[in-house]
């Protein structure tokens, strides 16, 4: 096991060659917007999407320019939200020792750590996270679960419930902006949603040039649900050949859409490719949600979008997790290994 980025970020005052990013690798044609541009990631107002054709438009091409949007109003309490920060924050500032108490196995995703590692070429990402199964409930493995915050469990589970309707609402709302029936995302979800939880720490880095926080990446889930850091930027997404910042708007969830939902939408959805900066000087910690159907259950393109001008582009595929890590960390992307 290596050792948590944590632990090296404190301790030493070079870069291990293992973190330092090849360009060449990860779109380095690709040109960043110029910084002093604000970014206009649509804002979505959630409270009206049951009710507003105009806001359900506004979704619609939120989705397909961006693969994602800032969700307000969503109905999730603003001190809720800081309470999930406060336990994040919480556990990844505990001693080393008590962290390791959930250390991640060898061969399991799930638990605190950094990259599972699949090869001596893997760039290593600047980041600690604790990875945890939250829905449904008889597949939460406690022993990865901290026991420090007391009530870290409590405000998990709550959050959980809190995403899980909030995942109905966005996947309804998703299939009326298509006219389409609107459980036709949901019934493929199966009985119950699966919903992971990655709480990702990423520590100040003297050398944040060299190094990144997660490297170019689309989310394996349906959808993506982000409580961002409240003051300290670093996400972007690639859209038009350009990465751009999402900035921090107070109290709003950065919703985006993964590669199920890619799958299930025939490709008119498409699952961003985003990938994160590090900071200099402060630390960062977000927390990822990502709903999804059961892992036993095949997706597949919806029927009512497939025609005889638009051809079905994917197969029925089950998205394991495992899947989707081994394409991550080869810097491949499973949403490919499930084209037709
Ligand atoms: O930390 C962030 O801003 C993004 C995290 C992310 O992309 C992920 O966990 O998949
Ligand atoms: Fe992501």
């Amino acid at each position: 096991m290596n050792n948590q980025v944590h632990e090296i970020a404190a301790n030493c005052d070079q870069l291990p060659q293992r973190f330092i990013r090849k360009r060449d690798e990860e779109y380095s044609n690709i040109a960043t917007a110029d910084a002093s541009s604000p970014t206009n990631i649509p804002v979505i107002d959630v409270s009206l999407l049951a009710s507003s054709d105009s806001e359900l438009d506004k979704l619609k091409s939120a989705i397909i320019n961006w693969g994602c949007f800032q969700a307000i109003n969503h109905g999730i309490e603003a001190s809720f939200l800081d309470k999930v920060r406060e336990i994040s924050k919480l556990f990844f500032n505990l001693p080393a020792e008590e962290k390791k108490k959930c250390l991640r196995e060898e061969d399991d995703v799930e638990g605190y750590g950094n990259d599972m590692v699949f090869s001596d070429q893997q760039v290593l990402d600047w980041t600690d996270r604790l990875y945890i199964a939250v829905l449904p409930h008889d597949q939460q493995k406690l022993r990865f679960w901290p026991q420090n915050p007391a009530h870290f469990r409590e405000v998990v589970d709550e959050y959980g419930s809190k995403i899980e309707l909030m995942n109905e609402v966005v996947l309804k709302a998703l299939a009326r902006s298509l006219k389409l029936e609107e459980n036709c995302f949901l019934d493929q979800y199966g009985t119950t949603s699966r919903l992971l939880a990655r709480f990702n720490y990423y520590p100040p880095c003297p050398w944040s040039d060299k190094v990144l926080g997660l490297k170019p990446h689309s989310d394996g889930s349906a959808v993506t649900f982000l409580l961002q850091d409240k003051d300290v930027e670093g996400l972007q997404i690639l859209k038009d050949g350009q990465w751009f910042g999402v900035p921090i708007v107070p109290n709003a969830l950065t919703i985006n859409v993964g590669d199920q939902m890619e799958i299930m939408s025939n490709g008119i959805f498409k699952s961003p490719i985003h990938r994160v900066l590090v900071n200099s000087k402060d630390q960062r910690v977000t927390v990822a949600m990502f709903c999804m159907p059961q892992t036993e259950k095949d997706i597949e393109p919806v029927d009512g979008l497939i025609t005889d001008d638009m051809p079905r582009l994917y197969k029925n595929v089950t998205f394991s997790l495992e899947f989707y890590m081994k394409n991550y960390q080869h810097g491949t992307r499973s949403i490919d290994a499930c084209k037709i």
